[in-house]
C-alpha cells in the first residue's frame, strides 16, 4: 500500500488498460484512465464496470475515466500506454503538448509499427524523445490479472533506475514484476509471440492435437530468437517471461484473442468474420505482416511466420500450408550448434 494518493494514468480503456488500472488502484494510487469513447467514459464512471472489455469486475472509487487526455495525464507519475500497437504513435503525438519530461511512459502494447517495422520504444522515442520509457510485457491476460490470479511480468528500459521505479509501482502480492535491461528482446518477444499464438489457434481450429501445438511453440521460439538476435536482442531474454513465458500462455489460454482468432480462421471463417467475432485487438495479424517484411529484409528464415502470412495475405488454405511446412527442406534442429561442431 502506498502512503499518499500518488496519481497514475492509463491511456486506453480496453481490457489490459482496465486490468492494470485496477492493479494500481488496489495498491492505493489514484488512477485516471483515458478513452476516446464518451459513452464508455460516462457508463464506466456511473456503473463502475467496463462491461465491453472486463465484464464482472467492479472499479473502486480511486479509478476515474475521462475523454480529456490533458486532465488524465496531469500530475501523473507514469503514463501507461494501453492502446493497440498501431495507435501508439498517434497517442504519443496527442499528448505532446502537455506531457512533462519527467513523466515515465510505460508501454504495455505488444507489436511492431506497420510500415516502419519499428519497435514501440523507437516509435515513442521519435514522438517524445525526452520522456523515460519502460516496456512492460510477459504472460498476463487481463481477465486473470483483474481477478488477482498470481501473475508475473517483466519491465525493461535502457535506464535501470527508471525500470526499478516502475517495478516498485506495479509490484504486489498478486503481480510480481521482474526487470530486464534487454529492451529489444522484451519488446520483440511480446510482439512476435502473437504470430505463433495465432498459428496455435489455427491448428486448434483444424482439429490438430497437442503434438502439433508443442511443435509450433518450440519451433516458434526458435524463429522468434533468430529474428530477435538479428535485431539486436539478447537470446537469453527469449527463455524468459516475455519470450517462452508469454508464448506458452498465449498459445494455450482460452483468453487469448490471437489464439481465438486463429481458431476461427482454422475453422474456415474469413478474416473479416473473425475480427468481427473477436472484437478486441488481434495484434498477431499485423505482427505477421511486419515480421514477414522485416525478416525478408534481414534475410532471416521464419517458416511459421511465412506460412501464417500465406494464409492471411495470400489466401492459401491452412491445411495446405501445414503440409508445406512439414515437407519443406529437411534441416538440423539447432543449426548454430551443428555449424559450430562442423566448424562452419
Ligand atoms: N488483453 C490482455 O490480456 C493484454 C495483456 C498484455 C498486453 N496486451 C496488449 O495491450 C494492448 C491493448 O490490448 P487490449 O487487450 O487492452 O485491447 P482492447 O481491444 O481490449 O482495447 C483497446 C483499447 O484501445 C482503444 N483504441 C483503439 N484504437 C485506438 C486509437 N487509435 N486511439 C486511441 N484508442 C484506441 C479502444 O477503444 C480500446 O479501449 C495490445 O497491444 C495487447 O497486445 C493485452
Ligand atoms: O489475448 P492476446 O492473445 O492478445 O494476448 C494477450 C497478452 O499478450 C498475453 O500475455
Amino acid at each position: 500500500m502506498v502512503l499518499s494518493m500518488e496519481k497514475m494514468c492509463v491511456l486506453g480503456a480496453g481490457s489490459w488498460g482496465s486490468a492494470l488500472a485496477l492493479s494500481l488502484a488496489k495498491k492505493g494510487y489514484e488512477v485516471s484512465m483515458w478513452t476516446l469513447n464518451e459513452a464508455q467514459a460516462e457508463k464506466v464512471n456511473r456503473t463502475k464496470e467496463n462491461t465491453d472489455y472486463l465484464p464482472g469486475v467492479l472499479f473502486p472509487n480511486n479509478i476515474t475515466i475521462t475523454t480529456d487526455m490533458e486532465e488524465a495525464i496531469l500530475n501523473s507519475k507514469i503514463i501507461v500506454l494501453a492502446v493497440p500497437s498501431q495507435a501508439i504513435r498517434s497517442v504519443c503525438s496527442q499528448i505532446k503538448p502537455f506531457v512533462k519530461d519527467e513523466q515515465i511512459l510505460v508501454d504495455v502494447a505488444k507489436g511492431l509499427e506497420k510500415g516502419t517495422g519499428l519497435r514501440l520504444s523507437e516509435v515513442c522515442k521519435e514522438e517524445l524523445p525526452n520522456n523515460p520509457y519502460v516496456a512492460l510485457s510477459g504472460p498476463s491476460h487481463a481477465e486473470e490479472v483483474a481477478k488477482d490470479i498470481p501473475t508475473t511480468v517483466v519491465v525493461a528500459s535502457e535506464d535501470i533506475e527508471v525500470t526499478q521505479i516502475v517495478q516498485d509501482i506495479f509490484m504486489s502480492p498478486k503481480l510480481r514484476v521482474y526487470t530486464n535491461p534487454d529492451i529489444v528482446g522484451v519488446e520483440l518477444g511480446g510482439a512476435l509471440k502473437n504470430i505463433i499464438a495465432f498459428g496455435a489457434g489455427v491448428c486448434d481450429g483444424l482439429g490438430y492435437g497437442d503434438n502439433t501445438k508443442a511443435a509450433l511453440m518450440t519451433r516458434g521460439i526458435r524463429e522468434i530468437s533468430r529474428l530477435g538476435i538479428a535485431m539486436g536482442a539478447d537470446v537469453s531474454t527469449f527463455s524468459g517471461l516475455s519470450g517462452i513465458g508469454d508464448l506458452i500462455v498465449t498459445c494455450t489460454s482460452m483468453h487469448s484473442r490471437n489464439r481465438r482468432a486463429g481458431i476461427l480462421i482454422g475453422q474456415g471463417k474469413s478474416l473479416e468474420e473473425t475480427l468481427a467475432e473477436v472484437k478486441m485487438v488481434v495484434e498477431g495479424i499485423t505482427a505477421t505482416e511486419v515480421a514477414y517484411e522485416v525478416a525478408k529484409e534481414l534475410n532471416i528464415d521464419m517458416p511459421i511466420t511465412n506460412a501464417i502470412y500465406s494464409v492471411l495475405y495470400k489466401g492459401l488454405k491452412p491445411n495446405d500450408v501445414v503440409i508445406d511446412l512439414m515437407m519443406r527442406n529437411k534441416t538440423h534442429e539447432i543449426e548454430e550448434v551443428v555449424n559450430d561442431k562442423l566448424g562452419l
